[in-house]
């Protein structure tokens, strides 16, 4: 007998890839924090001697989630501003709510907050734009998820940076110290067309070139961001950025409310990558993504929640349902967005925008162990034809049972194993009290 370092035995499994692929009574056999196998249980358990043995009879394993757009510390300013557009909110909230206490600790708190939200949520990936982006990795390699760090860049000074130049300096820095970790890599992450000089976005386009890192953008988050780009810079947003260099194979577009034909063609000839937060976008009634036509179009389309304070949950699950629903109504086709095309949006999709599905996204031989188990047993889950239909029209994040990160298990049977779930809440109740009296 082989020995390994840990089986799950699953009633179900959704590797993903292949697509459309169900595996029914499977097991999945962990070697050195990677997938070694799937393979029936019988089989499996004829060959291989586990040190440990999960038993989920009545579970559904999936990739772990892959959130392509986050601000995580943002989850310390969750209902601080509700029911507003997003630049009343921005700018007469959000923004002074983040010059007055936006600091190293808040961003390590609201990170670690927000981090086992996610992780309760069955999210194994995050990728990030925040303040402070290396409070964000410490309390992501403390808590051993896997993260997709911004190398932020805005063109108004904050408590991290005083300057664009200093904002360079910072990321790079960062990429440089995080160049070999297992869990974390680095992405440009230029806050908008609207908040970033020419010359600045410029420099952007040629460094992730020369290193070979994504660029992670706000792009046309509303028809108010394009009206404005062209009334006062006779341009749309799309073409200032792709005059610059920006629109290519590195682009990680988010939102995407207004697209025309012309630039959904041009994203698809070059193989950027979109991001769709569909809640975000309905709460701050910023518009609706096209998806289905970028699809079609064969762009790949991966799934971000935004931030707490603009959505108000880390809830991925969610935004795979809404996704699917909202889809439909927008395409007016019932088969525009189908359960399993939400799945791998949340997944493989959002591994590929990151540059990382060779190693994350689906449930495959070689790829680090990121799963997410969820707990089908339960009567809003009966009659059982179909676990895909289940995971995404009929199931929530509090059936998620048990997540792992390449191998490690951090939440086991619903409770995290690396966070105190008791401290986490009881700072955020202090960093509460403290913006509320400001
Ligand atoms: C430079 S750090 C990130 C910056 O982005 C702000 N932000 C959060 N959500 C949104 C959004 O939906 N559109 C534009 N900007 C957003 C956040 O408050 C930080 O200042
Ligand atoms: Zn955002």
């Amino acid at each position: 007998m082989e020995s390994i370092d840990a089986i799950i035995h699953a009633r179900w499994i959704v590797p993903v890839e292949p697509a459309d692929t169900v595996l029914e009574n499977h097991s999945l056999l962990i070697r050195d924090g990677r997938i070694l196998a799937l393979l029936p249980r019988n089989e499996a358990e004829s060959a291989y001697e586990a040190k440990v043995v999960h038993e989920l009879s009545h579970h559904v394993l999936i990739p772990g989630l892959v959130n392509a757009h986050s601000h995580a510390a943002m989850s310390l300013l969750r209902g601080l501003a509700d029911d507003l557009p997003l630049m009343t909110w921005l700018n007469e909230h959000i923004w002074p709510a983040e010059q007055r206490h936006v600091s190293a600790e808040f961003v390590h708190d609201g990170a670690e907050l927000a981090i086992a939200e996610m992780l309760l949520g069955g999210i194994t990936c995050f990728n990030d734009m925040y303040f402070f982006p290396e409070m964000t990795a410490k309390a992501a390699t403390q808590a051993g998820i896997r993260v997709s760090l911004g190398m932020i860049l805005i063109d108004f000074p904050s408590s991290y940076a005083q300057s664009p130049a200093e904002y360079f300096d910072k990321g790079l820095s960062l990429h440089d110290h995080y160049r070999h970790h297992p869990l974390v890599s680095t992405v440009f992450a230029p806050h908008s067309p609207y908040t970033v000089s020419e010359k600045n976005l410029e420099r952007v386009g040629a460094l992730a070139a020369e290193l070979e890192a994504p660029i992670h953008i706000h792009l046309h988050e509303t028809a108010e961001e394009v009206a404005q780009a062209v009334a006062s810079e006779g341009e749309r947003p799309f073409a200032k950025l792709d005059r610059l260099g920006l629109i290519s194979p590195e682009l990680i577009a988010v939102h995407l409310t207004q697209l025309e034909t012309a630039e959904i063609e041009r994203m698809a000839d070059v193989g950027a990558h979109a991001v769709h937060c569909p809640e975000s976008n309905l709460k701050l009634a910023s518009g609706f993504c096209p998806v289905h036509e970028l699809m079609q179009a064969g762009i790949n389309v991966a799934l971000g929640t935004d931030g707490a304070a603009s959505n108000n949950d880390l809830d991925l699950f969610g935004e795979m349902r809404t996704a699917a629903l909202l889809a439909k109504a927008v395409a007016g086709d019932a088969a525009a967005l189908p359960a399993h095309a939400a799945l791998r949006m949340a997944t493989l999709n959002g591994a590929r925008a990151l540059g990382l599905s060779d190693v994350i996204g689906s449930l495959e031989a070689g790829k680090f162990a990121d799963i997410t188990a969820i707990s089908l047993d339960d009567l809003h889950s009966e009659p059982m034809y179909n676990p895909l239909s289940q995971l995404v029209y009929a199931s929530n994040r509090n059936q998620i049972s048990d997540v792992w990160v390449a191998g490690r298990h951090l939440v086991r049977e619903r409770e995290l194993t690396t966070i105190s779930r008791g401290e986490v809440i009881a700072k955020a109740r202090r960093w509460r009290d403290k913006i509320a009296a400001s």
